[in-house]
């Protein structure tokens, strides 16, 4: 079977550019729009498509929940790939549309938040309308007799759906980006490539204070780098949470491999993501410097030593 690709649809999202700058050399006909992030993971956990893409994070507005939600539930996917694209909004309407004329704006949440400043200071007394997708925004303009004048979406949707651009630079942070990653089913991780991000969900085993400390403690005396920490409800009643982060490194790598074992030895659970090549592309990350003292080649003579003693031999 050929290899297909869902993504968070329909045609025109910034989720469909991610998705062509991970696969640039794959035939159009191979990327298959979803409806929402839940369909995505729902269709490529049911092996329907060889792998999804859907945003993760963006620099401005911050996690994307309905992402984050299904990376904590439901059956495990793994995380193979990320891709950070620049986010750029413009508005957009029917061609005989006027700024002035914009009573209706739909969009993404996440674009909303992206453009209140801009929304305040040209269209204060518009009404918005929060859609699953800039693009389904676009589509839903397009259409004649829609409820929405105007929709705030990539430059690419104004094409796909021939609408008219009303207004550019509409988002409030001119270098805004958005972290996408690629899910597929598990099975062999991406090999190291020496610039690698791992993505773990941990769930704290009781409530007791430093319990957090603790957790970080596992990354710090290992000389962890960790790129974002996030907490989310687990569902179980007000007060319980399970914490999303990013290090830096791979699981094939000792120093990640054994902070791993040290959280699987003091957490209720942990849920494992993936380690893959990070994408730096459009993002201001912290550059990853090892401590000095503790580089790969140090954790794995330190291995290699443990396995010794542990044998009998002279250390
Ligand atoms: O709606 C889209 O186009 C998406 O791909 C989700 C999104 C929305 C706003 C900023 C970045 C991504």
């Amino acid at each position: 079977m050929p290899d297909r690709y869902a993504y968070l649809g329909p045609e025109g999202t910034f989720t469909e550019v991610a998705l062509r700058t991970l696969k640039p050399d794959t035939p159009a006909d191979a990327f298959v729009p979803c409806s929402g992030v839940d369909t995505v993971f729902e269709s490529v956990r049911r092996g329907e498509f060889t792998g999804g893409v859907v945003p993760l994070e963006n620099s401005v507005e911050g996690g994307v929940t309905a992402t984050i939600a299904e990376l904590i539930n439901g059956e495990p996917l793994l995380i193979s790939a990320e891709v950070a694209v620049p986010v750029e909004f413009v508005l957009v309407g029917q061609a005989n549309t006027e700024l002035a004329d914009v009573k209706h704006i739909a969009t993404h949440s996440h674009a909303f938040a992206q453009c209140r400043g801009w929304l305040a200071r040209h269209l204060p007394d518009a009404e918005t309308h929060t859609i699953s997708s800039t693009a389904a925004a676009a589509q839903a303009v397009a259409e004649p007799g829609s409820p929405y004048d105007a929709a705030i979406c990539a430059r690419v949707a104004a094409e796909r759906y021939k609408l008219h651009v009303l207004a550019t630079g509409v988002g409030d942070r001119a270098d805004a980006a958005t972290r996408f990653i690629y899910l597929r089913r598990p099975g062999a991780l991406p090999e190291p490539t020496g610039a690698d991000r791992t993505s773990l969900v941990a769930f704290l085993s009781n409530d007791h204070p430093g319990a957090l400390v603790e957790l970080l403690n596992q990354f710090a005396i290992r000389s962890v780098n960790l790129t974002r920490l996030e907490s989310r409800p687990t569902g179980d009643g007000l007060g319980n949470y399970c914490f999303c982060l990013d290090a830096d490194g791979h699981v094939a790598e000792a120093r990640l491999g054994e902070a791993l074992m040290g959280l699987r030895r003091i957490c209720k659970d942990i849920r494992f993501l993936g380690s893959y090549p990070r994408d730096d592309a459009g993002t201001e990350l912290t550059p990853f410097l090892p401590r000095r003292d503790t580089t790969n080649a140090d954790f794995h003579e330190a291995e290699l030593w443990l396995n010794r003693i542990r044998a009998g031999e002279a250390g």
